[in-house]
């Protein structure tokens, strides 16, 4: 999705050298020597796990950033640490510019139901309630009068496209409807950020597309800053504005999903992006090349942020290259070659580099 509007104002979430040792005395591994050893052995001479190893980031006000890995990289354990579900063995957490790790019970539950939110693949959805009175419930626990609170949930009920079923109990609803009943509860407590942990990764894959589509679609609407983590890497590119990828508790890569596909940080990186379709994530603002001369003055023009898979399909229509023009002036010129260079994985950064001097 476009990262428009997003990358401006004070960061929601800082974190900074964040670590997260799992074990005895863990407080005296990050940035010892311990903390050098291989994960086996550091278990053997101390018990300890090393889960989040010296993060630094910051979350936009407005984007979808989603934290990807495989199974055990940490992802879970980083974003417990950001409202502090799990207690951080060192580094620093700020929201809005606060102190997180200075919070007291009463802000950190303020924190949690107001100001950035979980949705968990488990929805932990009452069984015995209806779908309506499901959503209202983080709201009773906030003590909003009982027709105020029905009202809001009847409300979020229609947003995540459940109208009409507001009476069924969740066992009446499927896995994507009751994913949708525990992303409206969010809602209803209207958070500053959404937190939402795997949530689709046990719906079956149509659904699970409908619901990448419904945080999408929830994301323009409203704008909301949204924290998503997946171990898929195709969900990663649909629904984030940036992704942060994550190897044994290290960072390995943070950036658009361009930067990520385009510019891998390194092999892992590289391998792990290596059966993306470039194309329909790349941009014409990386593929371009340098207008020659009179080339800037005609022909189609296409928009930096088009992909390139859309601009092959004008190129090859129209038959000559066409202007990328950005606020009304040409930037560059994409032609057959340069569009095909980025199907092959034969643009460099070299390129990017020539193109915008
Ligand atoms: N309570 C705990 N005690 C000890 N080690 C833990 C604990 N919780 C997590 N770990 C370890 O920390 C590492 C990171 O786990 P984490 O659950 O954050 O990974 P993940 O990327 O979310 O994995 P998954 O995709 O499987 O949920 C793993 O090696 C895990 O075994």
């Amino acid at each position: 999705m476009t990262a428009s509007g997003s990358s401006t104002g004070r960061p929601v979430f800082s974190v900074r050298d964040l670590w997260k040792v799992f074990g005895p005395k863990a407080g005296r591994v990050p940035g010892s020597e311990l903390a050098d050893l291989e994960p086996e052995e550091l278990r053997s001479r101390t018990g300890c796990t090393v889960a989040v190893r010296d993060i630094s980031f910051d979350v936009r006000p407005g984007e979808v950033f989603v934290v990807m890995g495989l199974s055990g990289s940490g992802k879970s354990t980083l974003v417990r640490c950001l409202t502090r579900l799990i207690e951080p063995t060192s580094g620093t957490i700020a929201i809005d510019g606060e102190d997180v790790c200075a919070m007291d019970k009463n802000a950190l539950r303020e924190l949690r139901r107001h100001r950035a939110a979980m949705v968990f693949q488990h929805f932990g959805l009452l069984p015995h309630r209806t779908v309506l009175d499901n959503v209202a419930y983080g709201l009773e626990i906030q003590g909003m009068a009982k027709a105020q609170r029905r009202a809001k949930a009847a409300e979020m009920v229609d947003k995540v496209g459940l109208g009409g079923l507001e009476l069924r109990r969740p066992t009446q609803l499927s896995g994507g409807q009751q994913q949708r009943v525990g992303l409206a509860r969010a809602l209803a407590a209207d958070p500053e950020v959404l937190l939402f942990d795997e949530p689709f990764s046990a719906l079956d894959p149509l659904i699970r597309r409908d619901m990448q589509d419904e945080v999408v679609r929830l994301h323009r609407d409203e704008g909301r800053t949204m924290v998503f983590i997946t171990h898929d890497l195709s969900e990663a590119l649909r629904v984030g504005d940036r992704i942060a990828l994550l190897r044994g508790g290290r960072l390995v890569q943070c950036g658009t999903p361009e930067e990520i596909v385009g510019s891998p940080a390194d092999d892992y990186v590289r391998d792990f992006v290596r059966d993306v379709p470039r194309e329909q994530v790349i941009t014409v603002r990386r593929a371009m090349r340098p207008a020659a001369r009179g080339e800037a003055d005609s022909g189609p023009a296409l928009g930096p942020g088009t992909t390139v898979a859309d601009a092959i399909e004008l190129v090859a229509r129209d038959g000559g290259p066409a202007r990328v023009v950005e606020r009304g002036r040409c930037v560059g010129m994409v032609d057959s070659e340069c569009l095909l260079r980025v199907v092959a994985g034969l643009d460099g950064r070299e390129r990017i580099e020539k193109a915008a001097a």
